[in-house]
């Protein structure tokens, strides 16, 4: 006896199944007739064969048949078209006769309209008439031979309307589930003194700069950063990689000082000199701004920032990281601030250049690092901080790619990569922040993106909480003068324009120029990096109330004072929004952001 039976379905009744067999037994004898008929057609040359051949048609075929292939022939069709319509009227035929044989085709349907010539217009006119209460679909249908309308057609694919359901928003938990930051700075200042874990020093220097309280940001993540370092730059034996930490905070809540305070008071107690603090910024403004708050609060301190953005000559900024004693080379700089163009040059090219100490790899305006990561400057980041140190170097610690983490991996004593994210718009996108291999990321975020309601609402965007945003509705001839109403008649200075291109913003720096009464300047990558310096520092100090720009000055730049940003040119994607209306309303102040909208963009931004 067979242990197994495989039993394979034959479908529903052995009965259908014979039947559905002479059928097509049928239909191929048929199809085997057509095609005879059509090929003894084709080599037919001589009257007399084309007799005998329509003798033999004749016998075969129905009489209206006869007809329909002597009308064939009298309308004068090449012989392919004449036996090609000859196929098509057995194929119905075949298919009054068999249902098997009509599948819902719709060249069926169409044949049926090819042959009513056949029928004359009196009676056209009557089926016509008698049609019009009937379904138009059903009138369409052939008739069986004994009159009756087939009704057995099953239509494929079905036309009625579905209701197409949502795609729900699946997001990692660590991004659905953030540690919430309070929007609100002036309802949630805490007392730098009871943030737990700052030392003494730091204290004095944060009140020295005019710091009594921490904004909700800094009181969060200032903590979170600390406590991973809790047991020093070295992890001991079994000792666990820290969470690489990500801040979405709105523009102005100062996330710098959230990672400069930590890092600088872990760095304090360093004993050699070796670059374990790496920012990178995507410009050289936001390079320099970053460097001046590491170094206000190194001040004092052995510790040293050396900026690599290119604007010293590259053996300048080899000089300041390294220098040769002893034939051996030695480190200079404890923070490096870099752009990623200028680092990878010196990852490259810069052989004293180590980064094999590295503990802090500061990731600041996050998203658009994520964006230039082609330039793949975190690769080559990577390798430099696991490169294999070799003989001479005096290090005792070989740092290897984290793996697997097992007893094994987690006993040497190692220095862990750590990395910081912060931006004002960080991406939710997992398939980017994949791009950073973060290890266990914790996010801390002011938006709660994690529910469905709120990514369509403004709750999903980080604003400033004292922001008043307008939309002016214009024409593009008006514009101009409304920037003037705004400078000369409501005094809204001193005011940052954000135009879409170099050229836009000259053109406009050029006009409100030759039309006087508003001292104005414009920003752009026009200028060099010294002019952009001053046209900065006289925009602070109020010695220019207009100032015309790119975008870029719409990431990151911390000027004083801004009263009120226009985007003379409405902005394309969201994030270029949040940024620039952002450049007011910064540390808890208020500020106004008007945005000029052209008749045909008024729809779309509402
Ligand atoms: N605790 C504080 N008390 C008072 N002022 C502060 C405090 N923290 C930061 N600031 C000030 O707030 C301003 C904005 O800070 P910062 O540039 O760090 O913001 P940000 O969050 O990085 O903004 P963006 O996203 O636009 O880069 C700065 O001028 C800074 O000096």
């Amino acid at each position: 006896m067979a242990l197994f039976m495989i039993n394979r379905y034959l479908g529903e009744e052995e009965d259908s199944e014979s039947s559905r067999e002479s059928r097509s037994r049928a239909l191929l004898a048929k199809l085997q007739e057509q095609v005879k008929a059509r090929e003894r057609q084709s080599t037919s040359n001589t009257a007399d064969e084309d007799d005998e051949e329509q003798r033999k048609r004749k016998r075969e075929e129905p009489e209206t048949e006869g007809v329909q292939s002597e009308n064939e022939r009298k309308t004068d069709l090449t012989d392919e078209v004449a036996s090609s319509a000859k196929k098509k009227k057995k194929q119905k035929k075949s298919s009054t006769e068999n249902e098997s044989v009509n599948t819902g085709d719709k060249a069926s349907d169409n044949e049926k309209s090819v042959e009513i010539p056949e029928t004359s217009e009196s009676v056209l006119e009557e089926s016509k008439k008698t049609e019009e209460s009937v379904d138009p679909q059903i009138s369409q249908e052939p008739k069986a031979e004994d009159g009756s309308s087939q009704t057995t057609f099953h239509i494929l694919g079905g036309f009625e309307e579905k209701t197409v359901q949502k795609v729900k928003r699946v997001l990692p938990q660590w991004l659905a589930q953030p540690d919430v930051i309070q929007r609100d700075i002036k309802n949630n200042l805490i007392p730098i003194s009871e943030v737990p874990g700052i030392c003494l020093t730091l204290l004095k220097k944060l009140e020295a700069n005019g710091i009594q309280s921490f904004f909700p940001v800094q009181a969060e993540v200032i903590p979170a950063i600390l406590e991973s370092v809790s047991s020093g730059l070295l992890l001991g034996p079994g000792g666990y990689r820290p969470r690489d930490i990500c801040v979405s905070a709105p523009t102005g809540s100062g996330k710098t000082l959230a990672f400069v305070i930590p890092v600088v008071q872990v760095l304090s107690k360093r004993v050699v000199c070796e670059v374990r603090v790496l920012a990178v910024l995507p410009t050289k403004e936001l390079a320099q701004q970053v460097s001046k708050v590491f170094s206000t609060y190194t001040e004092g301190t052995s510790l040293k920032v050396v900026m690599i953005t290119g604007q010293k000559s590259f053996a300048a900024e080899q000089t300041a990281l390294s220098e040769i004693r002893g034939g051996v080379s030695h480190s200079l700089a404890d923070i490096v601030v870099a752009t990623p163009g200028r680092l990878v040059d010196h990852i490259n090219k810069n052989s004293n250049f180590s980064l094999q100490h590295l503990r802090f790899l500061i990731i600041d305006e996050a998203d658009r690092m994520i964006d230039g990561m082609h330039q793949s400057w975190l690769t080559q980041v990577t390798k430099a901080v696991y490169r294999n140190p070799g003989d001479t170097q005096t290090s005792v610690f070989r740092r290897i790619l984290p793996g697997p983490i097992t007893v094994a991996s987690l006993s040497p004593p190692q220095i862990p990569l750590q990395k910081l994210l912060f931006s004002a718009t960080l991406t939710q996108n997992p398939e980017k922040l994949q791009l950073l291999d973060l290890h266990q990321p914790r996010l801390f975020s002011s938006t709660h993106s994690g529910t469905e309601t709120s990514t369509q609402s403004q709750e999903a965007f980080n604003f400033p909480q004292g922001l008043a945003e307008y939309y002016v509705p214009c024409t593009l001839s008006k514009k101009p003068l409304i920037i003037l109403h705004f400078l000369l008649r409501l005094k809204f200075s001193p005011a940052l324009c954000f135009t879409n291109s170099r050229e836009a913003a000259h053109r406009l720096y050029l006009l409100v120029k030759l039309f006087g009464g508003v001292e104005v300047a414009e920003f752009s990558s026009k200028l060099n990096p010294s002019e952009r310096q001053k046209t900065l520092k006289d925009f602070e100090q109020g010695k220019i109330p207009l100032l015309i720009s790119t975008d870029a000055a719409a990431r990151g730049i911390d000027i004083n004072g801004v009263k009120c940003v226009i985007n003379y040119d409405a902005p394309q994607y969201i994030r270029t929004y949040i940024h620039r209306v952002g450049r007011t309303a910064r540390a808890g102040k208020a500020g106004s952001a008007f945005t000029f909208l052209l008749e045909v963009q008024v729809g779309f931004s509402s």
